[in-house]
Parts: structure tokens; sequence; C-alpha cells
């Protein structure tokens, strides 16, 4: 699909990988809606329509929805980036971690993402095939390589990235006859927000532990392939990582 002019939902984007996507996405011509649930100065780029909203709430993201579709147009585009990533073993020092940590990770980052492309997809449903092949929407989510190989510490974000992964081919097998590709990144360690504030003591061996290039990620390096993936028309049910070849040990 073509980016130019079509309205991309971006969750998250007020930060980091959203962040890299917003800036991507409007410099390549298209209408963006950041769906935040803390909002930047919105007089700071007039391009960007910038909604507050929490991606757990099924009323508020359904309503942030109707406005983006009647600001913009037509939502053909969404990009899940929305999440948090607070570590806790399963008993620590303080004891067994506690069950509303556990499900808060799930809510935000699994069930979130569920809530906001389950509404997307239904605007982009309602929506005139864009071609031939009845093209009609793109959905791109973010995992981790937590989903994969959780650390020590991570159970509640590794359980939840592990289910965005997860249901990837199962929705694009829901959507894909109806022309909604769904797709899914997980990325290894970037350098975000969430990463700043880390020492060089922690930041070292994860860039070692990188087979090449020996870095953290960018933000843009995501942003390209989230474009990728809304450009090239075959690419659908996948999980496809974004690491630079890293494979995480347990610490
Ligand atoms: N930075 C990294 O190394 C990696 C990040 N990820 C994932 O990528 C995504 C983006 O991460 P970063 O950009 O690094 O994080 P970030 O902390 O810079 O940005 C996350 C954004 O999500 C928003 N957000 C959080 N909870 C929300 C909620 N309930 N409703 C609405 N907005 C909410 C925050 O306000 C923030 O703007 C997350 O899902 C994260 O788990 C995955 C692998 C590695
Ligand atoms: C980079 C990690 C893991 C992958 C992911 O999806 C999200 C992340 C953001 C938080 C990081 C994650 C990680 O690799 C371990 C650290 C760096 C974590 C913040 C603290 C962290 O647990 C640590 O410092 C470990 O030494």
């Amino acid at each position: 699909m073509n980016i130019t002019d079509k309205v991309v939902v971006i969750t998250g984007g007020a930060s980091g990988l959203g962040g890299a996507c917003v800036d991507w996405f409007v410099r390549h011509g298209a209408k963006v809606a950041v769906l935040d649930r803390r909002i930047p100065d919105p007089t700071a780029d007039p391009q960007i329509v910038y909604l507050e909203a929490d991606v757990t709430q099924a009323d508020s993201v359904a309503a942030v929805m109707d406005k983006i579709a009647e600001q913009l147009g037509e939502i053909r585009v969404c990009i899940n980036c929305a999440g948090i990533a607070p570590a806790g073993k399963t008993v620590g020092r303080d004891g067994a971690l506690a069950l509303d940590k556990f499900r808060q990770v799930i809510d935000v980052n699994l069930i979130g993402s569920f809530n906001v492309l389950r509404l997307a997809a239904e605007k982009m449903l309602a929506l005139e095939p864009l071609d031939a092949d009845g093209a009609r929407g793109v959905i791109i989510n973010t995992a981790s390589v937590a989903a994969f190989e959780g650390q020590i510490g991570q159970a509640a974000y590794a359980a939840s990235k592990g289910g965005v992964a997860a249901m990837t081919l199962p929705i694009a097998r829901d959507l894909g006859p109806r022309g909604v590709r769904v797709n899914t990144i997980a990325p290894g360690v970037f350098e975000t927000p969430m990463m700043a504030g880390l020492n060089e003591e922690f930041v070292k061996p994860l860039e070692q532990a990188v087979q090449f290039p020996k870095r953290l990620g960018r933000a843009e390096e995501f942003a390209k392939l989230a474009a990728h993936i809304v450009d090239n028309d075959y690419l659908n049910g996948e999980v496809i990582r974004l690491d630079g070849g890293i494979r995480m040990g347990p610490r």
C-alpha cells in the first residue's frame, strides 16, 4: 500500500519507536494520528493530530477512532507501539509478584494492542478496497524478542509479548479475507526513552550480545521496517525479529 495521503494511527506515538514512526510517516506524506496516554505540546507539529487515550479503555479508544475518521478521513494503517516494560521476579525480595502488576502488563501490552487493532480493523472493513487484490488496510503490532527469550524478571512482559506474537496469525486469518493484513515486529534492544537512564554498565553487555552491528537499534530502523510492511502487499501473518541477531540470555 502506498502511504501517501493515507491515514495512519500510531499508538505510543508520543515517544520512542512510535515517535520515530510518526516522523517517518509524516515525512513520507501520510496523515498521522497519535493515540497516547501522554500527549506532547500539541502545537509542536500542526501536521499531526494528537489524541489522548489509554489503550486499555474500550470506550475512549472507540471515541478516538471516530474522531480520527472524522478529522482525517479513512483509517488505512494502524501501528501499535504503546507498551510498558516493568520488571519483577516471580518471587522477589518482598515475596510473590503482586498479581495486579502482572495483570497491568498484560492489560496494556496485550489487551491494549487487541483493543486498538479490533477498533481500527472495524473502520478499515467499512472502507472500499484500494486495489484489485481488495486491500483495505494494514495493522502492525509491536512484540519483543522477550516473546521468545524472556529474561529473569520478565515473566509478565514476556507473556504479554508472547501473546502479541501468537495472536498475529489468527487475526491475519480473521481479517485477511476482507483485505486487512496483520504483521508484528519483535524488536531487540533499541535506544528509546524506555532504555534511557540505563548506565554504560548495563548497555555495554547488551550491545556486545548483538551479532552485528554491535550497538542498540535506532528507532528510525524500526520505522523503516514498519514502512516496508505497509508497502509490501505480500507480507502477512508474520512476526519479524528486528534485533541485529541478538539472542537474549537469562539476564
Ligand atoms: N525500546 C526497546 O528496546 C524495545 C521496546 N519494545 C516495545 O516497543 C514499544 C515501544 O517502546 P518504546 O518506544 O521503547 O517505549 P517508550 O516508553 O519510549 O514509549 C511507549 C509509549 O507508549 C505510551 N503508553 C504506555 N502505556 C500506554 C497506555 N496504557 N495507553 C496509551 N499509551 C500508552 C507511553 O506514553 C509512551 O509514549 C513497546 O511496546 C515496547 O514494549 C520491544 C522491544 C524492545
Ligand atoms: C531491552 C529490554 C528487553 C527487550 C524489550 O522488549 C524491552 C526492553 C526494555 C527494558 C530493558 C530490556 C532488557 O534487555 C533488560 C533491561 C535492560 C530492561 C531495562 C532494565 C534491564 O532489565 C536491565 O538493566 C538488565 O540488565
